[in-house]
């Protein structure tokens, strides 16, 4: 299967074949996949020359523990049509990806995966998470005081200018796990609310100072229920603010908040803990490394300590051995013949990193090896983040 790049004359028939192999129309919106960067994109050719496979990356940015930025590829637009498939094209379009960004010079690429069966081969692992809370508006009351302060004021979508992407660019800088979201994104509408256009109310909060410093983005979808696409705080006391508005929204009987990170504190914060109901629990951002050494060593670490990590890389033919040491927060990655701490894939690898993924449990589930009894809840410790790392940027 022959892959060759996208010209920027070719965006009709990329987003064409992309959609067929989504059993697609037109119909979509045109904005959905209007910040494809040009120069990005691949086509997997047929025998007799036509497009039959498409896949393309985004230029994004990535904040790991510790709040580093890292220029990351977002892989994106994957699809084979039907008539195509299982014949490698796929397989043909990620080993050309992969090789392209290393050439960039990248250490990790993500991408967010229609079906948890196709990335793990490619050396992509589960390690970001999200689920939806479903709060019952009457049982909602809080058991905890109102700790912040400012004001919160309701515009629409159309009416935000760039609230939303100034505000939007200082949360996902100290949150790990949150992809920068490019300007041209913004400008083209594209995408999901509430960076797509498309009819949403925002309740914009503001700090004694007027300056904004959380949004919410919701709309009414059923004849009593608020779905809210994200809120977006510089901290928790913000978001819960923005979270209190909307509970106390008349003539509504439930809120659903559609993407939580695991550590969210609202149903600690209830009086009734049962009022707001988890659902929706579901991995979101996808992590793959691409050179192991540099992506260890640019994270930031919280706890002092060593392991020795056995890589298998299949997808890339690869296979390394890693001293990993920690010592005030830096770290070091060296070669080492020493016996392994821990055993495991590339896609096991990128599910640990930014601390979303539990090592031990890993250990447990029998994807790790473990060289000794403690090496799993050594690696626990190792890897934490500062706080779960979460992603809620569709693309
Ligand atoms: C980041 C994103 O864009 S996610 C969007 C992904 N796209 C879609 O879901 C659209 C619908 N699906 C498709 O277009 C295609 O089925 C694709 C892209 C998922 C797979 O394309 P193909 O060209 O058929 O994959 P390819 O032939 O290279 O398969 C490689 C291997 O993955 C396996 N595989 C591929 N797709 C799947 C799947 N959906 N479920 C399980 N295994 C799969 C194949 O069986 C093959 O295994 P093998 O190496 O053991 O033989």
């Amino acid at each position: 299967m022959q892959i060759r790049p996208t010209t920027g004359e070719e965006f009709d028939v990329f987003v064409d074949t992309l959609h067929a192999a989504f059993a697609r129309f037109p119909e979509t919106p045109a904005t959905l996949w209007s910040a494809l960067e040009e120069d990005r994109g691949l086509f997997a050719m047929s025998e007799d020359g036509r497009p039959v496979g498409t896949a393309a990356a985004y230029s994004f940015e990535l904040t790991l523990p510790g709040e580093t930025v890292i220029p990351v590829s977002g892989v994106t637009a994957v699809g084979v049509l039907p008539s195509h498939r299982r014949r490698g094209a796929l397989s043909a379009m990620m080993r050309r990806q992969l090789a392209d960004f290393r050439a960039r010079g990248e250490f990790l690429s993500v991408l967010l995966a229609s079906e948890a069966l196709i990335y793990r081969r490619f050396g992509y692992g589960p390690a970001t998470y999200t689920h939806r809370l479903t709060v019952q508006r009457h049982q909602a009351a809080f058991a905890v005081p109102r700790t912040a302060s400012g004001s919160i004021e309701l515009l629409r979508r159309s009416d935000c200018g760039e609230i939303l992407e100034e505000v939007y660019d200082r949360y996902r800088r100290a949150r790990p796990g949150a992809l920068s979201r490019p300007h041209r994104w913004w400008a083209e509408g594209a995408g999901q609310s509430p960076i797509s256009t498309a009819p949403r109310y925002i309740a914009v909060h503001r700090d004694a100072d007027d300056v904004p410093d959380g949004y919410a983005c919701y709309s009414h979808t059923a004849p009593s229920t608020l779905t809210v696409d994200e809120i977006i705080a510089a901290d928790d006391a913000v978001s819960t603010a923005l979270a209190r508005f909307l509970l106390e929204h008349d003539l509504i009987t439930e809120v659903v908040f559609k993407h939580c990170p695991p550590d969210h504190p609202l149903r600690w914060q209830l009086e009734d803990f049962r009022a707001g109901e988890v659902s929706g629990d579901t991995d979101w951002l996808w992590v793959r490394l691409l050179d192991i050494p540099r992506a260890l060593t640019a994270r930031g670490w919280f706890t002092d300590g060593e392991l020795v990590l056995d890589v298998e890389d299949p997808a890339l033919g690869e296979h390394g051995r890693y001293l990993l040491t920690v010592r005030g927060g830096e770290a070091t990655c060296v070669p080492t013949d020493r016996e392994p701490d821990l055993s495991l894939d590339a896609s096991d690898l990128g599910s640990i990193y930014l601390g979303g993924t539990l090592p031990s449990k890993l250990v447990r589930a029998g994807r790790v090896r473990a060289g000794h009894p403690d090496a799993g809840v050594l690696a626990d410790a190792l890897f934490r983040a500062e706080r779960s790392p979460h992603c809620l940027h569709w693309f």
